[in-house]
């Protein structure tokens, strides 16, 4: 089998499916929680202009939180802002902001605490990666999906712990990663990355417990959302076969776990990792850039 060294998605092709759910999915969808479970509480979603972050944006909100969204792509901010106030009559803030910018996340935390009045939980949500084997990966590519990744998520788990110890409250880091417990063939820089966050959250559960802090991290399996546009539609045919189930999961199902941890039911959870994947831990591996022929000679799954 012949695989592209290099997939780069057209943002131009019309011809690619519209992926994830829509605006009015997360306006009416059913949850287990109460409506005003999140009353008075301040979060910052990362990369909340789309997909999972979006969806945990539209829940918090409808359960009473107070919510702040941040992305590069301003617009991507405006739109979501703009639906979540059609559907509930609650403004967000949003800021643009690059969370590889340690000077810009400053300002992001700053922000929200004048805007808000002060933060309880960060969710970083921000992220992503590219299919591709390593031995490929261009020094750049590498930098791009560790700095986004592993640093940009430090920046933001620092200075938010710095306001936190400063103001003497208590605060609460939810870390979306990967499920890459067993590795991710051609996504090796994202699984050192998450690797990376995972760990991190682990040690600072510990170190931060003093300052009333809690870390924990989430690892989604295949989830069905914007982002699927990162890998060629030959791939996304097979993600679903690496779990058990045979299904992708949705956005709304790590919204609910996010809210779930952001809630009092969390209360006691710290440096713990959530994987989210329909089993595919136990199961399969997901080849994003397709499989080499050396292991569908066996017949692989
Ligand atoms: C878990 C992984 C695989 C299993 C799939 C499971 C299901 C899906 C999981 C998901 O995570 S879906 C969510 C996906 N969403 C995103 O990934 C969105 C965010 N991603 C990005 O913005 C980029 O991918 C990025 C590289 C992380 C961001 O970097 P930056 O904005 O700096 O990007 P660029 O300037 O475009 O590129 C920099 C550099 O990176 C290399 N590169 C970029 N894209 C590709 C590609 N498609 N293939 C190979 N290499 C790529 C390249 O060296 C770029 O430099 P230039 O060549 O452009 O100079
Ligand atoms: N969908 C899946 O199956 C899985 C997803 N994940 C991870 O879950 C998270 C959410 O993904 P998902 O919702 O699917 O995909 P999306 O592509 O919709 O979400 C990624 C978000 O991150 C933001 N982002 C990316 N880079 C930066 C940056 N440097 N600074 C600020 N914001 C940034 C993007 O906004 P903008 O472009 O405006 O900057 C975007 O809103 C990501 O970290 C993803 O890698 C992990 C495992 C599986």
């Amino acid at each position: 089998m012949s695989r592209p060294k290099v997939f780069r998605p057209d943002p131009n092709d019309t011809t690619r499916p519209k992926r994830g759910l829509t605006e009015d999915d997360l306006a009416s969808r059913e949850t287990v929680f109460r409506d005003d479970l999140l009353s008075g509480q301040r979060i910052l979603i990362t990369g909340g202009g789309s997909g999972m972050g979006k969806a945990a944006a539209f829940l918090a909100v409808r359960l009473g939180a107070s919510v702040a969204i941040c992305g590069r792509d301003e617009e991507k901010l405006k739109t979501t802002q703009a639906a979540i106030y059609e559907a509930t009559g609650t403004e967000i803030l949003t800021q643009s902001t690059n969370i590889r910018d340690p000077e810009a996340v400053e300002e992001l935390i700053a922000t929200v605490h004048d805007r808000l009045g002060g933060l309880d939980t960060l969710v970083n949500n921000a992220g992503g990666q590219f299919p591709q084997d390593a031995i490929d990966f261009t020094r750049k590519g590498w930098l791009a999906v560790i700095d986004t990744n592993l640093n940009g998520t430090w920046w933001m788990m620092q200075e938010a712990a710095k306001r936190w110890r400063t103001d003497g409250t208590p605060g609460n880091i939810i870390n979306i990663v990967a499920n890459v417990e067993r590795g991710m063939p051609q996504a090796a820089h994202t699984c050192a990355a998450r690797a990376g966050v995972i760990y991190l959250s682990k040690t600072l559960a510990t170190e931060w417990a003093p300052l009333n802090v809690r870390v924990n991290c989430i690892g989604p399996g295949v989830i069905e959302t914007e982002g699927f546009v990162m890998y060629p539609e030959e791939a996304l045919k097979r993600f679903h076969q690496a779990n058990p189930m045979k299904q992708r999961g949705n956005a709304w199902d790590v919204a609910e776990a996010i809210t779930y941890l952001a809630s009092p039911a969390g209360r006691f959870i710290n440096g713990d990792l959530i994987i989210i994947d329909g089993g595919q831990a136990q199961w399969g591996v997901v080849w994003p850039a397709g499989m080499p022929d050396y292991f569908n000679e066996g017949g692989a799954a």
